[in-house]
C-alpha cells in the first residue's frame, strides 16, 4: 500500500509553555492509503479540525512524525510546507472561504495561477470545466456572495480539485446544508475521488455519510477509538 498520509505517534498541545497548556491529541498513528475515500467522526471536541489541520500542513505538531506523499514534514521549513501543501493538497471547509467579491470561475481559477504559475488560459479553460461538472454552467460570472450555500461549496470543491490533488481535506463539507444538498455535495466528491484517484478525508457528523465512505476513523478524547472498513 502507498501511504498518501503516513502518522506516527502524532501529538497536538495548545498553550505550550503556559499555565494552560492542553494536550488535545495524545499520539495518533494513522495511514491513509493512495485513492482511499475516508471518514473521521467522533464527538465534538475530539480533535478532528486540529487533526486535519496538521495532516493539511496548517499547523505544526508538537511531537511525532507526519508524512505526505512520502515526505517527511518534521524538518521543514514554512516555505517548503507550502509547497508541499500546494502540490498534493485541497481544502473543503464547512464555510467554503471564498472570496466574496470574486465571481464562482475567478475563485476556481486563482490557486493555480498564484500558486502554480499556470497560464491564465489554460486554468480558465480547467476551471470552465470543472465548473461544468460540478453543475454550476451559467454560474461562471456570479460573485462568490450572490451564491447559495450548495453552490458555494460545489465551487469551493472545484476549486481544491483546480490543482489535481492527490489528497483532499474536508472539514464538515455538508455540515450547514439541507440533506439533498448534503446528498449531492457528497456524491461528488466521490465520484471525482473515483475518477481521478485522489484520497479523500472527511470529517463528517453525519452517521449516513461517512457509512458510505470506505473507512471510518473514530477519534474519542484525542486518540483513535475505533477504526471501521466498509
Ligand atoms: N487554537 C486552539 N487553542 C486552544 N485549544 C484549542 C484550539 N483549537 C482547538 N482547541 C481545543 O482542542 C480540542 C479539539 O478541538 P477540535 O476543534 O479539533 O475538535 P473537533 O472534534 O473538530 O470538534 P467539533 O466536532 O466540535 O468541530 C477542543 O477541546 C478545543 O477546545
Amino acid at each position: 500500500m502507498t501511504a498518501i498520509v503516513s502518522l506516527r505517534g502524532l501529538r497536538k498541545s495548545y498553550g505550550v509553555g503556559t499555565p494552560v497548556e492542553t494536550e488535545v491529541l495524545h499520539g495518533i498513528d494513522i495511514e491513509l492509503a493512495e485513492g482511499e475515500f475516508c471518514a473521521l467522526i467522533g464527538p465534538s471536541g475530539s480533535g478532528k479540525s486540529t487533526l486535519l489541520n496538521l495532516i493539511g500542513l496548517l499547523e505544526r505538531p508538537t511531537s511525532g512524525d507526519l508524512a505526505i506523499a512520502g515526505s517527511e514534514t518534521a524538518g521543514l521549513k514554512e516555505q517548503a510546507l507550502t509547497v508541499l501543501r500546494g502540490r498534493h493538497i485541497g481544502f473543503v471547509f464547512q464555510f467554503h472561504h471564498l472570496l466574496p467579491a470574486f465571481t464562482a470561475l475567478e475563485n476556481v481559477m486563482m490557486p493555480s495561477i498564484i500558486e502554480q504559475g499556470v497560464a491564465t488560459a489554460d486554468a480558465e479553460a480547467i476551471s470552465r470545466d470543472l465548473l461544468l461538472r460540478v453543475g454550476l454552467k451559467g454560474h461562471e460570472h456570479k460573485k462568490a456572495n450572490q451564491l447559495s450555500g450548495g453552490q458555494q461549496q460545489r465551487v469551493a470543491i472545484a476549486r481544491a480539485l483546480s490543482r489535481s490533488p492527490r489528497l483532499i481535506l474536508a472539514d464538515e463539507p455538508t455540515g450547514n446544508l439541507d440533506t439533498h444538498t448534503a446528498d449531492d455535495i457528497f456524491a461528488l466528491l466521490r465520484e471525482f475521488n473515483r475518477e481521478r484517484g485522489s484520497a479523500c478525508l472527511i470529517v463528517t457528523h453525519d452517521p449516513r455519510l461517512a457509512a458510505r465512505c470506505d473507512r471510518r476513523i473514530e477519534l474519542v478524547d484525542g486518540r483513535v477509538a475505533h477504526v471501521s472498513s466498509a
